[in-house]
């Protein structure tokens, strides 16, 4: 799905201020639409459509999807467009992802239209929003200190985003309210060894305060790389942390497959 204009949406602005919007007010901004498998997390393999939505409240520095979170483009697509053109593909499972998806109130709409139509939905979500929606699994995916733009570590300005980002990455009331009300994985972005005391300690808190169990079973450890020649520094470093932990570990299929094509 071809896109065009950059507008930025950051999650606060939000859609309401975008002139291009489209007059009825249902709609999404689309940065891609296409089929792959699912690369990542428990249902890893299996063939989905991917609705990558525009737009973050977060800057990670090694964004996969810069043109979601740093410089946003998209298409305003209304959403019997969006669910016509997921139908047009011979799939069970959507994946509603973004940039965050959750920024946007309509993405609860395209929820609730693809549970009618019987599709079974993961959201892909950094866990700083909850909505009230018909998700079959929430993929939740925190961000840890090593994700912070530092002026260092960011791809586009100098540090602009530092603040904010470390400001508004975890907010633990919203992560427990998201796996007390849907099925639900932790999937983190690991680097290296130095990630994982934070994890433990995120984990701590987080089951201090839901009601739920978190299963060391729920949580996934996903290497950092945006490409298969990154991914070859981080993923067997990360495959051993998860067995020295006791948690999962997941790959990134696409990129092993199709590096950092689009639409994959
Ligand atoms: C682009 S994000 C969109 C959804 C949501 N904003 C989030 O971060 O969960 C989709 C997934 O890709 C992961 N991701 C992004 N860049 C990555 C990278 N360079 N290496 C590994 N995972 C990455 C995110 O952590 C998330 O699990
Ligand atoms: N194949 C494939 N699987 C994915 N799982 C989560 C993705 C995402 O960007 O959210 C993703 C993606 O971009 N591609
Ligand atoms: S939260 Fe997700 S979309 Fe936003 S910048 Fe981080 S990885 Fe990219
Ligand atoms: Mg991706």
């Amino acid at each position: 799905m071809p896109v065009s204009d950059s507008v930025d949406l950051d999650g606060e602005a939000e859609a309401d201020t975008d002139a291009e919007r489209d007059a009825s007010g249902d709609g999404l901004p689309i940065n891609e639409l296409f089929y792959s498998l699912q690369g990542e997390g428990t249902l890893a393999g299996v063939p989905s459509v991917f609705v990558r939505t525009s737009g973050c409240n977060l800057r990670c520095w090694f964004c996969d999807s810069y043109h979601t979170s740093w410089e946003p483009t998209h298409a305003w697509l209304p959403l019997e467009e969006i669910l016509a053109e997921i139908e047009s593909h011979d799939a069970d499972h959507v994946v509603l992802t973004g940039g965050e998806p959750l920024i946007h109130e309509e993405s609860v709409e395209l929820l609730a239209a693809l549970d009618d139509r019987g599709y079974h939905t993961t959201v892909e979500t950094n866990g700083t929003i909850h909505r009230d929606a018909p998700i079959d699994l929430a993929s939740i995916s925190p961000k840890l200190e090593s994700s912070t733009p530092t002026p260092e570590r960011d791809p586009k300005g100098e540090g602009e985003w530092e603040d904010r980002h470390e400001r508004d990455r975890i907010d633990l009331e919203t992560l427990a309210r998201l796996v007390e009300d849907y099925e639900f994985q932790l999937k983190f972005v690991v680097t290296d060894e130095d990630d994982m005391p934070e994890i433990c300690d995120l984990l701590a808190d987080l089951r201090a305060v839901a009601d739920v169990p978190i299963r060391d079973d729920d949580v996934l450890l996903m290497p950092e790389g945006a490409t298969r020649d990154r991914l070859a520094e981080t993923r067997t470093r990360v495959a051993d942390l998860a067995m020295e932990y006791g948690f999962r570990y997941t790959p990134r299929l696409h990129v092993d497959l199709w590096n950092d094509a689009p639409e994959t």
